[in-house]
This record gives structure tokens, C-alpha cells and sequence, in this order.
């Protein structure tokens, strides 16, 4: 984990008098999995929109693997290596989940036609393999609006490993995931990324998750990052405990009561 994969240096973007990045400073290092907390309306979002080519900062510079890629079109940043996944995961609802996979492994080659998994056993191949990888196999035949949360989840971020990333963005990868689902789902996800050796950054409101699966923490507040460190150090801090976690331990998906 040593070299930098990530660069941004002075990102600046305002909606009005709202400053969604007001100057933020940060290098992702290759092989990492950083986590984003910070309180709602705090610009995480906005960052992963600006770093995949959704929105243009005003002023500031991202460059990946040495390259500038500021204002960059999403196509060809994801062609470049850089992957997503959204809060609210972007299934092809009325597809199964193989079929989903399979148009996104084709898309990954510039084909779009629903038909093409059909014509092309190795998109469906290659489609079972990821299936596999993140033990989803066994629902491979059910349609996306059939499947909970935490399935739907990873099926989305199945879908972002087709594309062979080498860094990916994920919004949000536990909202509204079942509380007792989501360590199983997040111990599956970060077993794949590992073994595909991608960089994550993850936007994450659950500590527990922060505290267990990141390698560092950037605190968001404000358009800018307060702080940035280890998750030990970073939650132990009393300022993020007061600002951040204080609002944070609210999670979107109350806990079930114990019987
Ligand atoms: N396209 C847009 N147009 C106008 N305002 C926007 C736009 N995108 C974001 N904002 C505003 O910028 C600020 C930062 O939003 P952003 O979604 O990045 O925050 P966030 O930290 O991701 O919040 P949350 O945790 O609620 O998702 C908010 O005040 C939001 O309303």
C-alpha cells in the first residue's frame, strides 16, 4: 500500500452559497479501503460524483494513476479503472441477477443490447464466475426486485467488479441492509475486493463497519476533511465522537429488539 493511486488536490464546488467541496485535499493509496464518515449534506457524495466524472469541481485537480482527470465524461473514467456503486443500487429490476452480471460484464466491452448475454455464452461464464465470487450463485435465477437489501447490494457492487476496476467508490454500501445482515455482507465484499486486489472507498455510516473493515478514516464536514487516520485514532477523537459519531449512532435500519 504504497503508492499513490488517487490525487486531489484543492477540489472546490458550490450550489449556491452551499460549498459541497470547499477545498479538499486527499491521496488514496493503492490496495487501501478508506472510509468517508462525516453528517448528512457534509459533501461525501459530492466527492465520489466529482471523482467519477458526474460533476465538475470548479477549481482543483484529480488525477488517477498520474493522469488528470478533472471533468473527464464517467464512460471513459470507468475505462479507465475507476468503478461505483450508488446509495440506491442501479439493478435492472425486471432482469435476473445473472442477467444483470452478464450486461454488465458486456457493457464493460462497449455492449449494450440486452440480447448480447444471450448471443455470448462468455459473458454468462464470466457472468457466474462474479456469482460465485460473491456467493450469490445460489440466487443467480431470481429477478433483481425479488431480492433483499443486503442481496441487492452486492449484486450492485457485483455489477461495478465486472467492469475490472482498479479503485472503487461505493455511496452508501450497508444502507438499509438488515443489521444483522450487514457484517456477512461487507466481510463478503471486502473478501472480494481483496482477493481482486481493488482500492475501496466507501461511504459509511455504521462505526462498527468503519472500525472493522477500513484501513483509514476521512471525516467530512462542511465540504472539507476535519480529519483523516486510522479508524483507533480517528473515532477515539472527541471532536469526531461529538460532531460525527454522536449524530451517526442513529442508524438508517433500527435494530431488531432483543427477545
Ligand atoms: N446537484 C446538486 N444541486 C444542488 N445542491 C446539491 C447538489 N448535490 C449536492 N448538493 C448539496 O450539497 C451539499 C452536499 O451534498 P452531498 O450529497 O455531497 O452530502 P453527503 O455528505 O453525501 O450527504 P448524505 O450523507 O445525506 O448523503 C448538500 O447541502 C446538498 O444539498
Amino acid at each position: 500500500m504504497s503508492e499513490v493511486l488517487l490525487q486531489a488536490a484543492g477540489l472546490r464546488l458550490a450550489f449556491g452559497g452551499v460549498r459541497a467541496a470547499d477545498g479538499i485535499d486527499l491521496a488514496v493509496m493503492g490496495g487501501e479501503f478508506l472510509a468517508i464518515i462525516g453528517p448528512n449534506g457534509a459533501g461525501k457524495t459530492t466527492f465520489i460524483n466529482m471523482t467519477t466524472g458526474y460533476l465538475r469541481p470548479q477549481s482543483g485537480e484529480i488525477t488517477y494513476e498520474g493522469r488528470r482527470i478533472t471533468g473527464m465524461a464517467p464512460r471513459a473514467i470507468v475505462k479507465l479503472g475507476i468503478a461505483r456503486s450508488f446509495q440506491l443500487p442501479q439493478l435492472f429490476l425486471e432482469h435476473t441477477v445473472e442477467q444483470n452480471l452478464a450486461l454488465a460484464v458486456a457493457s464493460r466491452e462497449g455492449i449494450w443490447s440486452p440480447l448480447a448475454p444471450l448471443r455470448r455464452p462468455r459473458y454468462r461464464e464470466e457472468a457466474h464466475d462474479l456469482l460465485e465470487r460473491f456467493g450469490l450463485a445460489a440466487i443467480a435465477g431470481t429477478r433483481a426486485d425479488a431480492l433483499n437489501e443486503g442481496a441487492r447490494k452486492l449484486a450492485d457492487i457485483a455489477m461495478a467488479v465486472a467492469l475490472r476496476p482498479r479503485l472503487l467508490l461505493m455511496d452508501e454500501p450497508t444502507s438499509g441492509v438488515a443489521a444483522s445482515e450487514k457484517m456477512a455482507v461487507v466481510e463478503t465484499l471486502a473478501r472480494v475486493l481483496r482477493e481482486a486486489k481493488v482500492t475501496a472507498v466507501f461511504v459509511e455510516h455504521d462505526m462498527d463497519v468503519v472500525e472493522r473493515f477500513a484501513d483509514r478514516v476521512a471525516v467530512w464536514s462542511q465540504g472539507r476533511i476535519a480529519a483523516l487516520g486510522p479508524p483507533q485514532e480517528v473515532l477515539a477523537d472527541p471532536a469526531v465522537q461529538r460532531d460525527v459519531i454522536g449524530i451517526e449512532r442513529h442508524p438508517a435500519t433500527p435494530e431488531a429488539p432483543h427477545a
